[in-house]
């Protein structure tokens, strides 16, 4: 087993302290973040029973308020002002849920511009895989009601990046695969939520020369079960075989579904997808950004599988751009595609035209 890095055992650490306060607001319980002297109360309105919702409101004395996004804010048709906040005193949770995160809401009467605290409190909800629906408080002067709940400093969730770094092998194993040959299926664990990531070797790649990658997020609707909305399944199997034409390279499985903001955020959007919306405003709809992946673990996977150098099947700029922020040489970039269906045509298209993804659709569309 590898040890990527050396914390220690200490009482607490930045990384303890963020998962703690992650799995808490699963939980649907309040945390506090604290800065200096100024403390949030923060509950996830995606996951809090409403009598909480309630408790949560009398015990600030009804002066909580609902953060909402950039993109949502934006979809409610409030443009150019970044997050805001909403006061919600009087406002039912059901009202609450609808102006959050429902399409066809109204703009809030009344809002804010939002304490950059109450922003940062949606980073949270990113690594808990909640819609960034946050009810705040200011509990600063008297935070009484809140003594037992787990605590987050600020500063705690910008140095918990370190953590995400650390990851360690935990074991490499042959795989014979139908169409791939033998593979090695080699099992990396770390990051902030300790989630298992996995690399997949095909044949033996030569480590002295730039080394073929596909880098793949999951995608459960389309690498299983062959999902005709998207493309992920044609170009999980291609990219393995591109891998396999190379003459041998590691294709990086990582959990990131729903460009890294949850299965369940994702089929939301699928929902609102169905009503007409395209995949970008439909997570805007949710408050979601268009991408929430990070790309700390592929690096470190690809360092622990000792490969600096890489040659990248891909069709997405961000995924260079977090591998060379990383510090790995990426020299070369080949596209990976799949089949263009009715069902996903207009998915790539959007991905294309919105979010800068180098995909020559209409060569595509014609060879089909
Ligand atoms: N939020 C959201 N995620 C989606 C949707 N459709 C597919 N996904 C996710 O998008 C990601 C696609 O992953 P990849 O195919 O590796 O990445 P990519 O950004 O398309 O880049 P390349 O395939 O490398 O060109 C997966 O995490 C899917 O689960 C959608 O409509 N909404
Ligand atoms: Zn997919």
């Amino acid at each position: 087993m590898t040890q990527t890095g050396d914390f220690g055992f200490r009482f607490m650490t930045p990384a303890m302290e963020v998962e703690r306060a992650v799995a808490e607001l699963r939980f649907g319980r309040p945390v506090l973040l604290a800065n200096g002297s100024q403390k949030l109360a923060v509950l996830s309105l995606d996951c809090v029973a409403p009598s909480v919702y309630e408790q949560f409101a009398s015990a600030t004395g009804n002066r909580h308020k609902l953060l909402l996004t950039a993109p949502r804010a934006q979809r409610l048709g409030i443009c150019g002002e970044g997050d805001i906040a909403v006061p919600l005193a009087g406002m039912s949770f059901d009202d609450a849920s609808k102006l959050s995160y429902m399409v066809g809401a109204s703009a809030p009467v009344t809002w804010e511009k939002a304490d950059p605290m109450m922003s940062a409190s949606t980073e949270l909800a990113r690594l808990a895989l909640l819609l960034p629906a946050m009810i705040c408080a200011d509990v600063s002067h008297d935070d009484s009601c809140f003594g037992a709940c787990c605590r987050v400093d600020l500063a705690s969730l910008t140095r918990a990046d370190v953590a995400r770094q650390s990851f360690e092998k935990v074991v490499r194993t042959r795989v014979p695969l139908m169409d791939f040959g033998n593979a090695d299926f080699v099992v990396f664990r770390g990051g902030l939520a300790q989630k298992d990531q996995v690399a997949i070797v095909i044949g033996q790649p030569d480590l002295t020369r730039p080394v073929p990658i596909r880098i793949h997020s999951s995608c459960i609707t389309g690498d299983l079960c062959g999902s005709l909305k998207c493309d992920c399944g044609d170009q999980l199997r291609n990219g393995l075989m591109l891998l396999k034409q190379a003459g041998g390279g590691v294709l990086l499985y990582l959990d990131q579904e729903g460009r890294g903001t949850g299965i369940g955020a994702k089929m939301r959007a699928y929902g609102y997808q169905h009503a007409g919306l395209d995949t970008i405003d439909a997570d805007a709809e949710l408050g979601l950004h268009s991408e929430h992946r990070r790309y700390e673990a592929a690096v470190a996977m690809l360092r622990l599988l000792e490969i600096t150098r890489v040659a990248v099947y891909t069709n997405n700029p961000a995924k260079i751009a977090g591998l060379r922020a990383g510090g790995i040489e990426v020299d070369a970039r080949a596209p990976v595609t799949g089949r263009v269906t009715a069902e996903n045509e207009n998915y790539l298209r959007t991905k294309t035209i919105r979010a800068g993804h180098m995909l020559d659709l209409e060569s595509l569309v014609a060879a089909e």
